[in-house]
């Protein structure tokens, strides 16, 4: 539906307007009286735009509104890849609780070099830099820090004695709305967030019925009427109220993208889903020590034209389309049409292809059913026992599954898991960036960075390189340039080609050491800085040209700084002995 197909659509809803193109039009202004919206479902919501939220717009942003996505945010002017489209600091954010002790519950950073967190002592649950990050979230945590101490006194054993973190996160959410009051911009903006509480899948209602009653229990709340001074006055706010927080909350994560919490930014919260997206939401710690942590950015990954629609991912989109559509529709309740979704050419996805029979170079199609037939994209050879790669489809996922559930318990069982299975993937044809090879890399690769801090051996760093550069393979395949899931990667790369070599091979040793993969000595020390380079390049863009590339950009680059001087000093070695063979030869 067109923009005026919408407005005349909009005329039939009795009396009300939409959030519209033309935001700076008196009649679409956000914060209307009347204005509402047309959800994604194609139902009519109440939702109203906070000026609060469209106040934290920059002037080259607006929202707009179509039947099918809702309110999105466009660009009004050209931007370029690398640039930093809205900066902010979340209204709401919480540690995950096995990080609590690790990262400050305020500011969400590590403690500086040397430093510890220091424990709140009344729960002895929350961790802080220093008192001034303590006072900073007193307000809040006064009423949480109560509520962790009563849940933990009626906690059946240690490992259940802190709520889970979607349960902490819409404790804080309820308590800044009862501190700042039901008309305070908070809780104008958290309400004007989508909710889906009138179209819920079957499937999410019995997590909502969970999620609702884990919070009645650590709000500590015995009647209903006692949820009124949260705004909550019958159980379809307490619906609204999980919806909301459901479909509009950010994972927060790391200079280099490990999950560490949850947040949520109502502006944030106004960019739609693609699986092709143009742009990304990062935390990249940039040295401007003057911005407040944490600090959420949404960067462009490409160059984006005037009125094109910023789009982010909300799931993983180097998952093949069935995944990534089911992922959707449970968590965010709609169908993804976007541009990979609906392509129809004669594509193969790098998600689901094996490598051509015949080797060619070309790729074929993974074989979804036993009958399928597949063929190669360049010679037409066609995919043999396609049953044999449909089952180690099916059982390689369900080693994904299971090694990703014991990983971080049982890590010797998971890579058990990835060791037997990813061999299996590579004799059926699979390539690097297909489902289920692709996560099996990663799995494995954290697998084997994680022993290397112990346990430091040549083999072992040898398999975290090679196993590195297939995800690498894998990802390039599947992800633009620039996006930050790649930068992390190969700045991971980098750094364990630099990694000095626990028993470099002997130049004499078989097979010789310039057909190996990794190279060893200085051919090594040049690939990690060609890698490192190339991650630079790509954090640059991901995290923000301005930003450097973010925390872990700076990182890198003084490691390439380190590795050129070693380069010299191998140079430098090298010309010496020469001259001196020179000289005693004359
Ligand atoms: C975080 S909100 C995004 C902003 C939302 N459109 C609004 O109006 O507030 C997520 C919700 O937006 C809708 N949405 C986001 N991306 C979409 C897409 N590609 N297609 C359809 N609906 C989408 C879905 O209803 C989803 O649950």
């Amino acid at each position: 539906m067109s923009f005026v197909d919408l407005q005349s659509a909009r005329k039939k809803k009795e009396n009300k307007s939409f959030v519209g193109a033309k935001s700076s039009n008196a009649e679409t202004k956000p914060g209307n009286q009347d204005q509402s919206y047309f959800g994604s479902d194609g139902s009519s919501s109440s939702q109203q735009l906070s000026d609060a939220i469209t106040a934290q717009l920059p002037a080259g942003l607006e929202v707009r509104a179509d039947e099918y996505t809702g309110r999105g945010v466009h660009t009004k002017s050209h931007v370029q890849a690398g640039s930093v489209l809205i900066s902010c600091r979340p209204r709401i954010n919480i540690i995950s609780t096995q990080h609590l002790d690790v990262y400050c519950s305020y500011c969400c950073e590590r403690p500086q070099s040397n430093g510890v967190l220091k424990r709140c002592t009344r729960c002895r649950q929350v961790w802080y830099c220093n008192a001034a990050c303590q006072n900073n979230d007193w307000s809040i945590h006064k009423s949480e820090c109560a509520a962790l101490q009563r849940w933990k006194s009626h906690a059946p054993s240690e490992h259940v004695s802190v709520p889970g973190d979607a349960v902490r996160c819409l404790g804080r959410i309820v308590w800044t709305m009862q501190k700042e009051g039901q008309d305070s911009s908070w809780v104008k903006e958290f309400n004007s967030m989508q909710s889906h509480r009138t179209s819920l899948p079957p499937s999410a209602v019995d997590s909502h019925a969970h999620l609702a009653h884990a919070l009645v229990q650590y709000l500590g709340v015995s009647s209903p009427i006692e949820l009124a001074p949260f705004g909550l006055s019958s159980a379809a706010d307490l619906v609204d109220l999980i919806s909301r927080f459901t479909t509009n909350t950010f994972t927060l994560t790391t200079s280099s993208l490990g999950p560490i919490g949850i947040c949520v930014s109502p502006v944030m919260a106004l960019v739609n889903h693609s699986c092709d997206p143009n742009a990304v939401m990062v935390f990249p710690h940039s040295s401007d020590s003057t911005v407040p942590r944490p600090n959420m950015q949404l960067i462009a990954i490409r160059d984006i034209k005037p009125n094109e629609q910023i789009f982010g991912s909300y799931v993983d989109v180097t998952l093949p389309k069935e995944i990534r559509q089911r992922e959707l529709q449970e968590t965010y309740n709609f169908r993804c049409k976007c541009s990979l979704c609906v392509r129809r050419d004669i594509w193969i996805d790098p998600r689901e292809s094996v490598r051509c029979p015949k080797s060619c170079g070309g790729i074929c199609p993974a074989p979804i059913d036993d009958d399928d037939l597949c063929r190669c994209d360049k010679c037409g050879a066609v995919v043999p026992a396609t049953d044999s790669i449909v089952d180690a489809r099916r059982v390689g996922q369900e080693a994904v599954d299971k090694a990703t559930l014991v990983q971080d318990q049982d890590p010797a069982k998971a890579k058990q898991l990835t060791s037997n299975m990813i061999p299996i993937l590579i004799s059926t044809g699979l390539t690097p960036s297909s489902h289920p090879l692709l996560p099996l890399y990663r799995i494995h690769l954290e697998l084997l960075v994680s022993t290397l801090g112990s346990q430091l051996n040549q083999e072992t760093l040898d398999e975290a390189i090679r196993t590195s550069a297939k995800y690498n393979a894998g990802l390039s395949n599947v992800l633009t340039k620039g996006h930050p899931v790649r930068g992390v990667a190969l700045s991971e790369l980098g750094k364990l080609l630099a990694v000095d070599e626990p028993s470099p091979a002997s130049p004499d040793s078989n097979p010789p050491p310039a057909a190996a993969f990794p190279p060893s000595g200085p051919a090594r020390l040049r690939l990690a800085h060609e890698t490192l380079v190339r991650a630079l390049e790509e954090l640059s863009i991901g995290f923000g040209k301005c930003n450097n590339g973010g925390e872990l950009g700076q990182e890198v680059r003084r490691m390439i700084l380190r590795l050129e001087s070693e380069m010299k000093v191998w140079t430098q070695g090298v010309r010496n002995v020469m001259a001196d063979t020179r000289a005693a030869a004359s």
